[in-house]
C-alpha cells in the first residue's frame, strides 16, 4: 500500500454552547481534514485544529507545513513502513505538532487498514471502551453550576472545570459547584495557565481547607513557568497535572527530573501524533508517572485516534479527558469510533473506521 496523494478540507461543525477557558472561547470548531490516498483504493483520515494560543497552530501554517514540508517526503512510501514514515514527518520541520499529528494519524489510520485490524489492536491491544470526563466552560457561577447539575444528570462521572480568571471568584465557582454536585461527579479543574504559583497555592490551601475534594489540577501557572509549577506541587495536597508545558518527550523528562508536576496530560496535537505519544507514556510509565489522554477542540476524527491510543495504554493513561465529539452540536463522521456523552466504545473497523465525512470543505 503506497502513498499517491495528500489531500486537504476545512471542517466546520458547531459547538452545543460556547467553549470558554482562561485562553479563548469558541463557538465553532474549525479543523483542518486530511486525506492520505494510496495506490490500493484505501483513504486516511486525520484531523488538525487550529489551537494558535496553545501549540502555535493556525489554519495557514498547518497547511503550508503539510504541503511544503511533509508531504513531498510521504509521496511513494510504504504504508507498511510505519516507523519510518513517522520518522519523516518527526523531522520535516521544526514544532507545527498539530500539522505533523493529522498526518500521523491518517498514517496510522491506513496502517490498521493494510492488516485489516483496528488500530489499538495494531497498538498492543485492550478493552476497547472508555468513559469521558466533560468539559464545563468557565462562566458566572450559576450557569457553572447548572452546567454542572445538567452534566452528571446526562450521566458524566468526571468533570472538568475551567477556571483560572479571578482568583476570588475560582475559589466561589469551584466551592459552589462541589456544593451542587460533591458526591456524584469527580472535579478535575484546569486553570489553562491563568494563575501564577502563589495564587494557585491559596487556592488550593484554602480549598483542600474547606474540605472541597479535588482529583487533580491541570496548568494552574503559564507553559513556561516549570519552577512555579513545582512550587505548587511541592506545596498543596491536590495532585497537580502538566498540560501546556509538556509537548514532547524532552519536556516531560525535564518536568520529571525537576518533579514540577504529578501527572501529565498527553494530547496528540502537542505530541505531533501517535508515535511521540507513545513514547511519552512510556517514559511516565518507567518513572511511575500516570498519564491523561486530552485533546483540543477537535471532532470525532482525531479524537478517534487519542481513543486508540488509550484503549491500548489504558495502565498509563488512566484519566481521559476526550470530551471534544461531545461538545459537538452533530457528529459529522460516518464510522468510526462510537461517541455517546461519557461512554466511547471502538468498533472492529480496520484503522479509525471511518467511511465518511460529511460537510467536508475541499481546500
Ligand atoms: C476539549 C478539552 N476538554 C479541553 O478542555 N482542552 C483544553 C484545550 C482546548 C482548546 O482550547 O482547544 C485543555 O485541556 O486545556
Ligand atoms: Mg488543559
Amino acid at each position: 500500500m503506497k502513498i499517491t496523494e495528500i489531500r486537504y478540507g476545512m471542517l466546520r461543525v458547531p459547538l452545543k454552547t460556547p467553549f470558554k477557558t482562561a485562553l479563548r472561547t469558541v463557538d465553532v470548531i474549525e479543523d483542518i481534514i486530511v486525506e492520505i490516498h494510496t495506490d490500493t483504493g484505501n483513504i486516511g483520515y486525520g484531523e488538525a485544529p487550529a489551537t494558535a494560543v496553545i501549540t502555535g497552530d493556525t489554519h495557514g501554517s498547518i497547511i503550508e507545513a503539510i504541503a511544503k514540508f511533509i508531504a513531498p517526503r510521504l509521496i511513494g512510501q510504504d504504508v507498511a513502513n510505519l516507523n519510518r514514515i513517522t520518522q519523516l514527518i518527526q523531522t520535516s520541520l521544526e514544532k507545527n505538532s498539530s500539522a505533523k499529528a493529522a498526518v500521523e494519524i491518517a498514517v496510522y489510520d491506513l496502517f490498521g487498514q493494510l492488516y485489516n485490524a483496528p488500530l489499538y489492536k495494531m497498538l498492543g491491544g485492550g478493552d476497547p471502551v472508555v468513559t469521558t470526563d466533560l468539559t464545563i466552560s468557565v462562566d458566572y457561577i450559576d450557569k457553572m453550576v447548572a452546567d454542572s447539575i445538567q452534566a452528571v444528570e446526562r450521566g458524566f462521572e468526571a468533570l472538568k472545570i475551567k477556571v483560572g480568571k479571578d482568583i476570588g471568584v475560582d475559589i466561589e465557582r469551584i466551592k459552589a459547584i462541589y456544593a451542587a454536585v460533591e458526591d456524584r461527579a469527580l472535579l478535575r479543574l484546569d486553570a489553562n495557565q491563568g494563575w501564577t504559583a502563589k495564587q494557585a497555592v491559596y487556592a488550593l490551601q484554602t480549598l483542600e481547607d474547606a474540605g472541597v475534594k479535588l482529583e487533580l489540577v491541570e496548568q494552574p501557572v503559564k507553559a513556561q513557568d516549570l519552577d512555579g509549577m513545582r512550587y505548587v506541587t511541592e506545596r498543596v495536597h491536590t495532585p497537580i497535572m502538566a498540560d501546556e508545558s509538556v509537548f514532547g518527550p524532552t519536556q516531560v523528562i525535564e518536568l520529571i527530573r525537576m518533579r514540577a508536576a504529578d501527572i501529565i496530560n498527553i494530547k496528540l496535537m502537542k505530541t505531533g501524533g501517535i508515535s511521540s505519544a507513545i513514547h511519552i507514556a512510556d517514559i511516565a510509565a518507567l518513572h511511575g508517572i500516570e498519564c491523561m489522554i486530552g485533546c483540543m477542540l477537535e471532532t470525532s476524527i482525531s479524537v478517534a485516534a487519542a481513543v486508540h491510543l488509550a484503549v491500548a495504554k489504558a495502565n498509563v493513561i488512566t484519566k481521559v479527558d476526550l470530551d471534544g465529539p461531545s461538545l459537538c452540536a452533530f457528529n459529522p463522521v460516518d464510522g468510526g469510533v462510537n461517541f455517546n456523552e461519557s461512554e466511547i466504545s471502538i468498533t472492529d473497523a480496520p484503522g479509525l473506521g471511518i467511511r465518511e465525512i460529511r460537510g467536508l470543505q475541499r481546500l
